[in-house]
């Protein structure tokens, strides 16, 4: 049986019928068709999220991959690329068919699986890179987020290794040494007050530049993991207008919440990079909107209490995103005007899925492409509530915030997989 959502607004604004039949959009309702009233809604592509940390294997405390699809398809999201740092790393072919599996049997997004890019994140020996790529998890994205791939030669030749296939590696830019353990707060006026070990911006835009470099010596393609500084915006827009294949991402958490956040040592805001002061949000905004940085990524990274609970420099980095992620981008960005719903669909959607060559995701709401859509109440606003969250883990930032709470229902394939 079809379903017609009547009367839904696209993102260029247009009023339309959009029919869903059998998983495609179609043109012809026939006879017995469900009829959903979409008066006042948005529809748009499905979410892509090329940075998730779904914590299966070996965390399923924190996040399974069930649980993380599920506040996924809450946040809008019809496919999420999951991170290589669980442990077992995914680092082998069959590690990687896995994580498929299990997000094939979870069924509520597509689980895009990311391949680490050095044997266990230790940076010293590829992966396997060409057997994950030909595996049945057609793995083309490669991170050892968590840690950033230090060595040169090593970032040289996977860059090399991934080209022939079309694949991406994909960095997390933290020099080891200018931003070591201690590093947990923006170096600044401010981490000197509060005692924290800084982590200044050269130490991820020196990373950035080394690597836009190396992706033109080698014609290869580049995708850095949340930017967080003006100086690494600079690098990026440099490269781009040089012609290097080189794609970006930003945060929710990189594009609202300051390192003034930092003030309470709550360590819910701990998270690498760190929360960075208002002219580097400024020009993050900036940069997404000028597509400097091409995509929003969530990086949601689930942990559990007892990992958060110690003193500010010892509990563990990142904070979840799923859920909030659109909700950020309208206030960061679609409400001061700065993206209009064509541009969100383009930074949350069309886009990500170039940059994780997701052939099925990303298109556009038209007539014979598959029916992967999130329904969008553009007035709704909600106070967050960490327990309310369909994640297993509890640190959310936006805990006590009122922001917009759009989405109302997601479809992947024509299957309804949430629904307020
Ligand atoms: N962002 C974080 O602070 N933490 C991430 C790892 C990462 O993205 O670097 C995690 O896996 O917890
Ligand atoms: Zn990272
Ligand atoms: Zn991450």
């Amino acid at each position: 049986m079809a379903t017609v959502l009547r009367s839904v607004t696209l993102p260029d604004g247009t009023r339309t019928d959009l029919t869903i039949s059998e998983g495609v959009f179609v043109d012809d309702a026939g006879a017995d068709a469900q009829v959903v009233d979409c008066d006042g809604l948005i529809a748009l592509p499905g979410l892509v999220d090329v940075h998730t940390h779904l914590r299966e294997p070996g965390r399923e405390d924190t996040e399974t991959v069930l649980t993380g699809s599920q506040a996924a398809a809450r946040g809008g999201f019809t496919a999420v690329c999951a991170m290589a740092n669980t442990t077992p790393v995914t680092d082998t072919a069959e590690k990687a068919e896995h994580i498929r599996d299990l997000g094939l049997r979870a069924g509520l997004v597509d689980v895009v699986v990311i391949g680490a890019i050095s044997k266990g994140l230790a940076g010293e020996q590829l992966a396997e890179l060409g057997l994950m790529n030909s595996s049945e998890a057609r793995v083309t994205m490669f991170s050892d987020d968590g840690h950033c791939l230090m060595d040169p030669q090593l970032m040289r030749r996977a860059l090399e290794w991934v080209k022939p296939f079309g694949g991406v590696i994909a960095q997390h830019a933290q020099d080891s040494s200018l931003a070591g353990p201690g590093a947990c707060c923006h170096e600044g006026e401010l981490s000197g007050r509060l005692g924290l070990g800084g982590w200044p911006s050269v130490a991820e835009s020196s990373i950035i530049a080394r690597d836009v470099q190396l992706a033109e010596a080698t014609g290869s393609r580049l995708h850095v993991c949340h930017v967080s500084t003006a100086e690494g915006v600079d690098v990026i827009r440099w490269a781009k207008a040089r012609g290097i294949n080189v794609t970006a991402e930003v945060t929710p958490h990189h594009l609202l919440l300051s390192t003034q956040e930092l003030v309470g040592y709550d360590t819910t805001f701990k998270v690498n990079p760190p929360l960075r002061p208002d002219e580097h949000i400024e020009a993050v905004r900036e940069a997404l909107a000028d597509k400097t940085i091409d995509v929003v990524g969530t990086d949601h990274a689930p942990h559990a209490t007892q990992d958060k609970d110690h003193a500010f420099v010892d509990a563990r980095p990142g904070m979840l995103g799923l859920e909030q992620a659109l909700a950020v981008v309208m206030e960061t960005m679609l409400n001061p005007g700065r993206l209009d719903w064509s541009g969100v669909a383009d930074r949350m959607s069309h886009a990500p899925a170039r940059v994780a060559s997701l052939a099925g995701q990303g298109r556009p709401l038209a007539v014979g492409e598959p029916a992967n859509l999130v329904l969008v109440d553009p007035t709704r606003t909600a106070t967050v509530d960490r327990a309310a969250s369909a994640s297993l883990s509890r640190n959310n930032p936006y805990h006590g915030r009122t922001l917009p709470d759009p989405v109302e229902a997601t479809y992947l394939r024509g299957r309804e997989t949430y629904r307020r």
